[in-house]
This record gives structure tokens, sequence and C-alpha cells, in this order.
């Protein structure tokens, strides 16, 4: 259940984050759309932000990697800066949020383990665990802020570079996607090796799993006292485990990291910011587990339909569906869990009209879409796809912020 003592924290310390903005730490804001949705609030249009919107499909980002390679662009803030604004500065005005440019594999690297990135075929451990005796060359006690600190870096200078044109997301990977990477070593079709250890070593993988949480929450709470403002975590393979799988080795550490983040935040005098769980393809078994984990947002993929996840989420969260959509007060228990998503990324291959079509769909209540009493956030079912033109994605985030306006306008005519 939402911890209404930790909402009120939130919202007491998401009052601290403006007044520091006041003070000059950093610009003020001058979109917070997507936060009002997060915390569960209506908003005049839905915002919109891209998962992996910083990547291969612009011509910019391909141009600048030809100089540089993958985790350099990581490592230097400067370019990490660089490439994180390149999609803001297109798409002006058209997209409500930026993330910072990184990868959920430096946390592995932060752990211990060597990871590259191989051109056209992607991450790549040369070493990676094979039992768990391996784990051994994990280090032992990880000073997080010195092994992580050039991407705090790159969001300190990113959210000065944004000048509050629009919040600053922050990322890292969830436990079992990462330990699923540390064992196989790379992408994998059925990821053989990483579910033999849960059956074969348990216990191992649970220790492994708390190793990589407590790792991840030290990173999102040092990312968020460098300036992101918001934070997802990223699940990616979590539809690669059986319902009992995902709530015994996926959902705990889920759950771990977001109490642990909420409770370091609240206790140093830093603001709490509103936290999104992608745990893809997990959602048609276990969405009513996944909206109590201790998350504002919960992102969906394209194979669940919004209507009916709106309802699923309220039913499974009643004191906070009951709650808000206009203007939550300051010391409102809890807030309307938001959800966020969810078009296929393959709809943006097709034509303009083709994408307008689905965009109907996915915000039309009547076409079993999102509505538009607000705790919405668009964006894709997941990351945009490396042959995208750039002018279908710019067609659909006009779609949204037209339909999305054309619904609330029709909703205050009634
Ligand atoms: C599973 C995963 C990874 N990385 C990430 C995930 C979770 C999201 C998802 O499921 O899509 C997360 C990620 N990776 C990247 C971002 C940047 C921020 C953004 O714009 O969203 C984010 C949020 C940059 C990247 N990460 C990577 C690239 C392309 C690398 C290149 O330039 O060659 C970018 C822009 C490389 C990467 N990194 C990873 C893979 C499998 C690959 C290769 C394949 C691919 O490109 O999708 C691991």
């Amino acid at each position: 259940m939402v911890n209404p003592i930790l909402t009120h924290l939130n919202s007491f310390t998401a009052r601290k984050q403006d007044e520091m903005c006041k003070t000059g730490q950093f610009p003020g804001l001058r979109n917070d759309l997507i936060l009002r949705a997060a915390r569960g609030q209506h908003t005049e249009r839905a915002p919109v932000w891209i998962m992996r919107q910083a990547g291969r499909y612009l011509p910019e980002f391909r141009k600048l990697r030809e100089s540089h390679d993958f985790f350099t662009c990581c490592r230097t803030p400067s370019l990490a800066c660089e490439i994180t604004l390149q999609p803001i500065r297109r798409y002006s005005g058209l997209l409500d949020a930026a993330i910072i440019f990184s990868d959920i594999l430096v946390v592995p690297q932060a752990m211990g383990l060597e990871v590259e990135m191989l051109p056209q075929k992607g991450p790549h451990f040369p070493d990676p665990l094979e039992t768990p005796k391996d784990m051994d060359r994990l280090h032992k006690k990880i000073d997080v802020n010195k092994e992580l600190g050039y991407v705090y870096e790159a969001i300190t200078m990113t959210r000065k570079e944004l000048a509050g044109e629009v919040p600053l997301i922050g990322f890292c990977g969830a436990p079992w996607t990462l330990m699923a990477y540390m064992i196989e070593g790379g992408g994998s079709k059925g990821f053989e090796k990483a579910k033999r250890w849960l059956f074969d070593y348990p216990e191992e993988s649970k220790v492994l799993l708390q190793k990589i949480a407590d790792v991840c929450a030290d990173f999102l709470v040092g990312q968020v006292k460098a300036g992101a403002q918001m934070v997802q975590v990223f699940d990616s393979w979590a539809g690669e485990l059986s319902p009992a799988n995902f709530r015994t080795f996926s959902l705990p550490y889920l759950r771990s990291i977001a109490s642990t983040v909420n409770e370091r935040l609240a206790c140093s005098s830093t603001a709490c910011v509103p936290m999104i769980i992608f745990a893809k393809g997990a959602l048609g078994h276990s969405l009513p587990e996944i909206s109590r984990a201790g998350y504002d947002v919960v992102a969906l993929d394209w194979t669940v339909e919004p209507a009916v996840a709106r309802r699923v989420v309220d039913l499974a969260t009643p004191g906070s569906a009951a709650k808000i959509s206009k203007g939550a007060a300051d010391n409102e228990a809890a807030h309307r869990i938001a959800l966020q998503g969810n078009m296929d990324p393959s709809v943006l291959y097709a034509s303009k009209e083709a994408i307008e079509k689905e965009v109907e769909r996915m915000l039309r209540s009547k076409k079993g879409g999102f509505g538009g009493e607000g705790a919405y956030i668009a964006n894709l079912g997941h990351g945009i796809t490396p042959g995208v033109d750039p002018e279908n994605l710019k067609a659909y985030l006009k779609a949204i912020h037209r339909i999305s306006r054309e619904i609330n306008s029709e909703k205050g005519d009634e």
C-alpha cells in the first residue's frame, strides 16, 4: 500500500525542492506537467517523453558516435549532456521531459564487471558470472558516489543547461534485468543461464539481487541529489519470468529500491521525486502487485489495454484511486497511481495517418484508451528503435498534444 507518512513527506520535500529552485541552485522549472501527472493530478494535456529518446534513430547522435565510443559518451559529462539535449532541441516544445544519457549497464561496471558495447551487437561482458563463486569477483564494498560520480556530474550539468525548460529524469536497471545481463554476458534469446541460477541457486540469487538493489538505491539517491527530478527503474526482462518467479526474484527488489530511495531522501534534506516502474512483460499477470510496489507511476507495455489497466490499478490501490484528479492538497494522504505508455514502438515505422489513428486509440476512453482525467504520461510501450524516421516521432508527439488537448476541452464542455 502507499505509505501515507512517506507520501506526506514527499509533498513536503517537493515543496522544499521548489524552494531550492527559487533560491537559485537550479533555474526554476517552466514546464511541470509531467511532475503533476506523476503525482496523480489532472493536467491540461498529457505530458509526453519517449524511452530511449536520445539514441541511434537521431542522425545527430550517430554523428557524435562516429568519433566517440559508447561508454566514453556515458562517462564524459559534457558529451552525456549534449546527447541528452539533442532530442529536446530537435523536438522543441513537444517533449515534456529529458532523460539523462547513460546506460543501465553502468551499475554492473560499478560492481566490478567489465562491459563493452560492440558495434552492431550490443553489450558484451568478457567475464560474466558463471557460478555463485564468481560473486567473489564483485567489489565487496561499492562507493557508488565514486564509481558513478560521472553520472551525477552529467545530471547537474544537464539540469543547468536545460534552464528549467523541462524536468530531467534519472534511471537505473532493475535487479533481475541487471542480474540477467551479468550472467548471460550480454543480450540473450532465452535467458537460460540466468534462469538456471534462479532454480539451482535460489538463495545465492537472492543475495546477488539484494546486492544489486542496494547499489541501485544508492545510485538513484545520488542522481536525485545531483538534480534528477524524477527517476525510472527499467525491468526490461521482467517478462522472461513466470508469475511466481517474478514475484520471488524481481518484485521484492523493486519494492526494496522504492522504499530505500524514499526513506533515504526523506531522512536527508533532499526532495523526494516521483518514481516510475517499467516491468516489461509482467503486467498481464502482476499489474496489481506492481502498482502497490511503492512507485508513483506504472509504465505499461503495449500488451495491456489502457482502460483496463486504469481500472485494475485503481482497484488495487483504493486509497490512492479515490483521491485527486484536480490538484492535490499538500497534506493529501496518498495520490492516484499514474500510468505511462504505451504505444507499440513499431507503429512509428508506419505512415503518419496510421500513427495518428493509433494515438486516438491510445488516448480516447471510448476506444479503450487512457482518457483525459490526468495521472497519465504518454510514452511508447518500450524504447524507440534505431530505424525510426525522426519525422514520424514528431508526428506522434504532435498527435499526442493535439488529441489530448481535444479530449480535455471536450470534457470541459460537458
Ligand atoms: C536493456 C537496456 C539497456 N540500456 C537500457 C535498457 C533499458 C531500456 C530498454 O529495455 O530498452 C537503458 C538505456 N540505454 C540508453 C538510455 C539513454 C537514455 C534514453 O534516451 O532513454 C537508456 C534509458 C542509451 C543507449 N544504450 C545503448 C545505445 C545504443 C548504443 C550505440 O550507440 O551503439 C543507447 C543510445 C546500447 C544498449 N544498452 C543496452 C542494450 C541492450 C543496448 C544495445 C541495443 C540498443 O541500442 O538498444 C542495455
